[in-house]
């Protein structure tokens, strides 16, 4: 099962996460966000994580495909992040404008069968999709949990990480309902917006781990 951990926004949470075993760390690229960072301080705890073999993905809405990239070169990120309305063919551009082997992941917040039906039109331009809780003021971070019961047939054909009010003590169920290929975590292992709660990471692994779904 891969992990993210998403919203880092401190040096030290990065690193103490990276050596739980996360598989990859969100940094969020939108300005609104409480939880934003800015290119510097991405590229300082990218750095940092050189030692853990950690994913560093950057978390972007209705940016340009030139901006998106800019982040990825200056900040040395593996992947990116669309969380706001980037069309198949958006994907298209960006695939063109990124370097070879940065993954592309689209988030999509569902609130109906028809949001999953409109994932069909990404399958063969992203790398891997994420399916998150559909909030009508906020376009992530939420805590809100999509309704799993959708998920029940969901077979992408691409890897998906579940996302969406994700907490030490729901996962477990989340993974056995909706049968994700990894999970996204943000607000569910937070103290405050951006600062993480390490106790409950570390509860996060160890759930995980007691159930054979993770291995650092
Ligand atoms: O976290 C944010 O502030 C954020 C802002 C804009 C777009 C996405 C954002 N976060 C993403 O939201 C999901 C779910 O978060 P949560 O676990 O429900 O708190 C996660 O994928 C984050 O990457």
């Amino acid at each position: 099962m891969r992990v993210k951990i998403c919203g880092i926004t401190r040096d030290e949470d990065g690193e103490a996460i990276a050596r739980m075993g996360a598989n990859a760390l969100g940094f969020i690229c939108v300005p609104s966000s409480p939880r934003y960072v800015g290119v510097g301080q991405i590229r300082q705890m990218v750095d940092r994580l050189h030692s853990w073999r950690v994913g560093a993905i950057g978390v972007f809405a209705n940016v340009g495909t030139e901006a998106i990239s800019q982040v990825v070169r200056e900040a040395g990120l593996t992947g990116v992040q669309l969380h706001g309305d980037e069309t198949p063919e958006f994907c298209d551009r960006l695939r063109v404008e990124l370097a070879d082997g940065i993954e592309i992941i689209k988030a999509f917040r569902i609130k109906s069968e028809a949001d999953l039906e409109r994932t069909r039109l990404y399958r063969d331009r992203v790398d891997t999709f994420l399916l998150d809780a559909y909030h009508p003021g906020q376009l992530g971070g939420t805590g809100r949990q999509l309704d799993w019961t959708l998920l029940d047939r969901f077979d992408p054909g691409v890897p998906w990480l579940l996302a969406g009010g994700l907490n030490p003590d729901n996962v477990l169920t989340a993974i056995a309902r909706a049968r994700p290929t990894g999970i996204d975590l943000s607000s569910g292992v937070e103290r405050s917006p951006g600062i993480k709660d390490l106790a409950k990471v570390a509860r996060l692994f160890e759930q995980l781990g007691a159930r054979g779904q993770h291995r650092p």
